[in-house]
């Protein structure tokens, strides 16, 4: 099959065999720009993602006034602007990065100064009432078009709020903590399902003072970030791609070094061994409170057996849940998810998207507003699979690929950038033909 630039052919596997150290979290890396953008000093990274994504975040705060040396290999220095950002040239671009423009505009609310969010088309269709209506109950300033990008943020002096995220989202909790972080007085974020804890963790180690409860985590305003130097953990969320590959390969063998292992991303571990996979995690250690670990899987010797992936579970997996379903056919009973309302607002529509390309590939699959039903016992075949620009559904779909029958083309595979640009040479990498 011909492939170009944009567009990838996989071919099936017979087995995934090999050991793998990933690039940093994206979800941290996000994070550590950004707070390190604010602190005083010079934060020093290893391990820095690579992605697209938390790159947007070091353009945006060095166009607020930090310094950014990037070795493009994941050493990352960011010299931040000690409390106060500078007014920026132009518009902020957060690419296709929603953690980008949702973070920072917890950062700007309370900057003095106007700052005018924007990114690419897909960022622009994505919500942004639900950052905008905390920030401006805090005191700012926000104006969106029809809920969406541009965002233009009048910065104000903020007082503190108690407030209960509407829908589970980590990005929202940390706009309101970072908002409150320069607020007067104490900030509390309460939310029905903990969400991944990585601003919570960043900000105490950058120094800041944190209370939680098992439901809550409270902020004082006027707290100073002081620069950190940090390793970044190998990106969970990348590493499912592999995981689910080789669940699906009786005889498999695959290693992680330096996977991060922070309890709020790690249920796909015990979603898979629900499933039927033998997972064995040594080395847990302790990195500025992030916890990392060594991993290994291999694939039960029947296939994997079927799952229900609802509620709370739903939310904590929610970037897991395209390249569960897309395995799901292979499965003897099925995958049903439900409560993933979420993934339709994500950079696209990925319940509608991941139901088309099954379906592409011969797959029986069941959409609903909430979620999806995947029968399993069913054999796939290759296709044409459209990723819509979105670098889960490119890389989701070459991991089902491996095991259909005949070659599968990938169009808008590039999209897999945006948060694993290293994804295609680890899968030729691993996948033994
Ligand atoms: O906080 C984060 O780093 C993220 C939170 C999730 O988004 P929501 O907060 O919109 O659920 C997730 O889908 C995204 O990939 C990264
Ligand atoms: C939804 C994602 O990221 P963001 O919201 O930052 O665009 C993702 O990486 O799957």
């Amino acid at each position: 099959m011909h492939q170009t630039l944009t567009e990838r052919v996989i071919s099936p596997a017979r087995n995934i065999d090999g050991s793998l150290r990933l690039p940093g979290d994206k979800s941290i890396s996000h994070r550590y720009a950004l707070l390190g953008g604010l602190a005083e000093g010079t934060s020093r990274f290893s391990n820095f993602s690579t992605g697209a994504d938390p790159s947007s975040s070091l353009a945006c705060v060095e166009a607020l006034g930090a310094t950014v040396v990037n070795d493009g290999k994941g050493n990352v220095e960011v010299t931040g602007v000690g409390g106060t950002f500078h007014a920026p040239a132009g518009a902020l671009d957060c690419g296709n990065s929603g953690s980008t423009m949702r973070m920072l505009a917890g950062f700007l609310a309370a900057q003095s100064g106007e700052f005018t969010l924007i990114g690419d088309e897909s960022l622009t269709r994505r919500p942004m009432e639900r950052v905008r209506k905390p920030l401006q109950q805090m005191g700012a300033e926000i104006d969106l078009t029809d809920g969406h990008a541009p965002m233009t943020i009048r910065g104000r002096k903020l007082h503190a709020m108690d407030y209960t995220t509407p829908v589970p989202s980590a990005q929202v909790k940390s706009a309101v903590l970072f908002a409150g972080l320069q607020a007067e007085g104490v900030t509390t974020v309460r939310e029905a399902v903990r969400t991944r804890d990585h601003s919570e963790l960043a900000l105490r180690a950058f120094g800041a003072e944190l209370t939680r409860t098992v439901d809550s985590v409270s902020i004082t305003g006027g707290q100073k970030l002081t620069a950190i130097e940090a390793k970044v953990p190998g990106d969970m969320s990348s590493a499912a791609f592999f995981l689910c590959a080789a669940a699906l390969f009786p005889g498999s063998n695959l290693i992680f070094d330096d996977l991060g292992l922070n309890p709020t991303r790690a249920s796909l571990l015990d979603v898979l061994t629900a499933l039927g996979a033998h997972i064995g995690v040594i080395n847990l250690e302790d990195k500025a409170s992030e916890l990392i670990g060594t991993v290994q899987i291999n694939a039960p010797a029947n296939g994997l057996t079927g799952t229900t992936v609802s509620g709370g579970l739903a939310a904590q997996l929610i970037d897991e849940l395209p390249v569960l379903a897309a395995i799901a056919p292979y499965t003897q009973n099925g995958i049903r998810i439900r409560d993933a309302r979420e993934l339709r607002v994500k950079e696209s529509d990925r319940i509608a998207l991941v139901a088309q390309n099954l379906r592409a590939m011969g797959a029986e699959v069941e959409e609903f507003e909430d979620g999806l039903d995947v029968p399993g016992g069913q054999q796939l075949h290759g296709a044409e699979i459209d990723a819509g620009g979105d670098h889960r559904i490119a890389m989701a779909f070459s991991v089902a690929a491996l095991r259909a029958e005949g070659e599968t083309l990938i169009r808008g595979a590039e999209s897999a950038a945006i948060s694993f640009p290293e994804f295609f040479d680890l899968l030729d990498g691993v996948a033994q033909r």
